[in-house]
This record gives structure tokens, sequence and C-alpha cells, in this order.
């Protein structure tokens, strides 16, 4: 059956951030993703996993400049040296949340330069990240992420990432295929899973309704049936891995409303159980 993580980012919206864990916990998640964490001390971190027996299957590395609109440093031409600072943050991270895997936002398009010119920066940086994630028994990650969400982002496409993954050939460099990008970029979302699914190459999926980004039953994606191919996939060995709830609650920051808002969630438990 599908494994689903909260991310702690998204959900539960009308909580502290360090009280999403306990809600999450309350919910029947096992696990939490979310983006960032370098806010708060690793060590309070993993007091509330421990508090509330969760596991983190994933976060991302320090992203640049977010509140000035950066999104990764990892393609970023004159940035490798940040670039190394932020891998070793979270590693750091990692090691204190037990976390398996990290995701490397690419970062914007440079004013001036084209993809092409950047292709080198990011296969270096990523190279250079894998090692350093290897020694400590951790994936990198990189995410395919729709340009109508972040204008000029670097990698949009699931090929894209796959011919990276190619170029650097480290076996702990993965994609997380948010299934969401995915659909509003290309589309053919079950043939992508059936298609990628099984290379191994993939370390994790995240989901959402498209096109608003609610929940995964409202929308034009037919969740139902991506989780009985994906549930098929993983019955045959074809795949294991988490899928992280990466939506924003149609409720809103109401009380309750992430929570009221998994119906999804339970039809899924019961249909795959
Ligand atoms: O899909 C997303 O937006 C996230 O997975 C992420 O890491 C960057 O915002
Ligand atoms: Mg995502």
């Amino acid at each position: 059956m599908p494994r689903f993580a909260a991310n702690l980012s998204m959900l539960y919206p009308e909580l502290d951030f360090l009280d999403r864990f306990e809600a999450a916990a309350r919910d029947g998640f096992e696990a939490v993703e979310f983006l960032f964490p370098y806010a708060y001390p690793a060590h309070e971190l993993a007091a509330r996993l421990q508090a509330n027996g969760l596991r983190q299957v994933l976060f991302n590395l320090p992203p640049g400049q977010w509140d000035d609109g950066e999104r990764g440093l990892t393609a970023l031409p004159g940035r490798e040296a940040e670039f190394r600072e932020a891998v070793q943050l979270a590693l750091r991270y990692a090691d204190a949340l037990d976390c398996p895997r990290l995701h490397a936002m690419a970062g914007l398009v440079a004013p001036g330069l084209r993809r092409e010119d950047m292709q080198a920066t990011y296969l270096d940086n990523l190279r250079w990240a894998a090692e350093q994630a290897a020694r400590a028994g951790r994936d990198i990650l990189i995410e395919p992420i729709n340009p109508r969400d972040i204008p000029g982002f670097f990698l949009n496409r699931q090929d894209h990432a796959h011919q990276v993954l190619d170029a650097v050939g480290a076996p702990n460099l993965k994609v997380q295929m948010d299934l969401y990008h995915c659909q509003i970029v290309e589309g053919d979302v079950a043939t992508k899973l059936r298609r990628y699914l099984p290379t191994g190459r993939v370390g994790h999926l995240q989901i959402a309704g498209v096109p608003q980004r609610h929940e995964p039953d409202l929308g034009e994606l037919n969740h139902p049936y991506l989780f009985g191919v994906i549930d098929e996939l993983m019955a045959t060995g074809q795949w294991d891995g988490w899928i992280g709830c990466e939506y924003r609650p149609s409720r809103g920051a109401v009380p309750g409303g992430t929570s009221a808002g998994l119906g999804w969630l339970r039809a899924a438990q019961a249909a795959t159980a």
C-alpha cells in the first residue's frame, strides 16, 4: 500500500509549525516532510518526531535567499561555495533527524543565461553533493517544478531530471517526482510512473490536486487510479518509497481543516488495505 507522509510546510496551516507534528500523528500519519528545518534547532525537531512516533522522510537544502525570490542554488554559477555550505548544514540536520533524503532545489535560470549555460554548474554541484551525502548514507533528490508556480525554475521536466542522473552517474542521486508538477508540465502521469518507478531512480513522490494544489480528490487528476498504479508497482517489488502530501488544504487555515479534508486518504487506505 502506498505510504503517505504529511508535508508540514503546507498541511495544518492553522497551527504553529512545531505543533503540526502532533496533528499529523493524530491523523494517523507515520511520517512527515517539510521544506526547511533551519529556523529551528535540530534537537527540537528531533524531539517532536520522537514524541509523536514520526519519521522524517524528506526536507530541502537551504535554498539561498528565499524571501528575495531565490529558489535553490544548485544550478547557479558563482554560488558554489554557498551551495557546499548548504549541503553541509543539511547533512547535519539529516543526521539529527535521521532523514534519508534531501532535496536540492535547482534554482531559477539566471538573467542573461540559458539553461545550457547552467547545466555544467548543476552537474558539478550535484556530483559533489551526492558524494558528500553518500558518505553520510543519504540520497540527494532533484525535483522538476512547474514554471507557473515558480516562473523561471531551471528544472521542469521528468526527462531532463533523468538525463541529469545519467550525466552525474551517482546511485544516490534520485528524482523527486511530484505528480502535481508533472501533470501541469507534461501530463501522461500513469505512463511516467510505470516508466520511471521501476528504474529505482525515483526516490520520493509527492501529490496534490491540479490545478489548485488542494486535496488530491479535488481537480483533474484521478488519484485513486494513480494510487492503484503505485500500489501495483510496490506489490511487485518495482518501487518502494513515500508519497508526500504536499497540498494547501482547501478549507484554508480553519481549525481542523486539514483533518476534515483527509477523506481521500481514508478512501485510499481502504482501497489498498
Ligand atoms: O513542489 C514543491 O514546491 C516542493 O516539493 C519543493 O521542494 C519546492 O518548493
Ligand atoms: Mg514538490
